[in-house]
């Protein structure tokens, strides 16, 4: 049997958008679990953790003073004010992903999407995810039983915002049913990954099947 070829290739930087409650976060949840090449970017963040939530994995929770310290010393990719709080992306895990031969997840909003793409171009997959209606959105706010009515509130009210945003993105996907929009989402990610210009060893590949044949035609 001939031997399987590796072929090295640029890291996909796979970033995940959405009103809140629209599904980021259950969707990139199956992601992790389903593809051990992708891992999250774990962002910092100001807000006060969720019941449940543990930091260093759901989030970094820092408080304003850090936070500010991080950004001043250059160490987000991105941050933005999202719903009264700070959130950025530490630049450190993100490198160090890349450098392992891995994808990163980024589950970040509007904001931080066009920052991401103003840092590393066309190495970014932007996904917008939209909820089938806003009735909808609300409904899975308040089942998540994570926010209190003031916070959902604040959320729905900032909802028309962030979707006023889809244009910027390569992909708007809606989440109706949940395993559909999981399977839309891995669709993207393998073919984003096949890409011609991801494959760093391509041309040197293609040369030397070329150059492999005695008397190749290699006129145009
Ligand atoms: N397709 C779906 N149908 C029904 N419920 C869903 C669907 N997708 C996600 N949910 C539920 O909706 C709630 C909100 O989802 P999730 O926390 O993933 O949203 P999010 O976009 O990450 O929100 P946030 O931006 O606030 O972090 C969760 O309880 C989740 O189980
Ligand atoms: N620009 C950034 N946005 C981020 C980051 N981490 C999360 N987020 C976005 O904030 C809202 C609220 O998140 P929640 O966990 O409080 O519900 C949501 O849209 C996230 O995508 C980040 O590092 N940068």
């Amino acid at each position: 049997m001939a031997e399987s070829v590796h072929l090295d290739r640029r890291g996909v930087l796979f970033v995940l958008s959405s009103p809140s409650g629209a599904g980021k976060t259950t969707i990139s949840r199956k992601m992790l679990a389903a593809d051990p090449d992708i891992a999250l970017s774990i962002s910092a963040t100001t807000r006060p953790p969720r019941p449940g939530e543990v930091d260093g994995k759901d989030y970094h929770f820092v408080d304003v003073a850090s936070f500010k310290k991080m950004a001043a010393d250059g160490e987000f990719l991105e941050w933005a004010h999202v719903f009264g709080h700070r959130y950025g992306t530490p630049r450190a895990r993100v490198e160090e992903l890349l450098d392992a031969g891995k994808d990163v997840l980024f589950d970040i909003d509007w904001q931080g999407a066009q920052q991401l793409y103003q840092e590393a171009g066309p190495d970014v997959v932007r996904v917008f995810v939209l909820p089938p209606t806003m009735e909808e959105l609300e409904r899975r706010l308040r089942a998540r039983k994570t926010d209190s009515d003031e916070v959902i509130a604040a959320r729905m009210a900032r909802a028309a915002n962030e979707i006023s945003h889809w244009d910027g993105y390569d992909y708007v996907l809606i989440n109706d049913d949940v395993d559909a929009c999981y399977g839309e989402v891995a669709a993207i990610l393998r073919a984003e990954r096949l890409k011609r210009r991801r494959q760093i060893g391509l041309i040197g590949f293609a040369r030397d099947l070329i150059r492999s044949v005695p008397d190749a035609d290699t006129t145009i």
